[in-house]
């Protein structure tokens, strides 16, 4: 799995910390860091998020994991790039959703709101996630899809 990763300033040590535990993972081929690299880089977040998401969307990546304080404004920013489908999630429940309800490609984080053992896990377990074209929850996403393109 090739996973495009970015942060703000805000996010960098928790996006570091998760970059190095994809590295590591058999699951993941490839981490693309889109950026930021550096604690005085103070680019905000939107233009960063969406890089990722488009690499997402133009089938350079599979997904994309994406860190700001809170994860509320890359989710937002890349929920703007036609074809993905985002979402903020701290949690294994809403993780492991977000791919079998949702078919999201992108998990955002808020590095204000959860430490860096709990993300660890929560993105190890969204990594062993796969949504089922043939499950009744691939209609309901076809209709977003769907109005997207209308
Ligand atoms: O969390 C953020 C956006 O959702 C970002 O890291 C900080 O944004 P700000 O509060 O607007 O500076």
């Amino acid at each position: 799995m090739r996973i495009a990763v970015a942060a703000d300033d805000a996010g960098l040590e928790l996006k570091n910390v998760l970059s190095r535990m994809l590295s590591d993972d058999p699951r993941v081929t490839e981490v693309q860091d889109h950026g930021v690299h550096a604690p005085d880089d103070d680019r905000p977040y939107p233009p960063l998020g969406i890089a990722a998401a488009e690499a997402v969307a133009r089938g350079e990546a599979d997904r994309a994991l994406l860190i700001c304080g809170t994860g509320i404004g890359m989710c937002i920013s890349a929920n703007k790039v036609p074809g993905i489908r985002a979402t903020v999630a701290h949690d294994a429940y809403s993780v492991e959703r977000s791919v079998k309800s949702n078919d999201c490609q992108v998990l955002t984080m808020g590095a204000r709101v959860v430490g860096p053992e709990l993300a660890k896990r929560v993105v190890g377990e969204w990594l062993g996630h796969t949504f089922d074209p043939a499950s009744p929850s691939a209609a309901k996403v076809a209709r977003i899809s769907a109005y997207e393109q209308s």
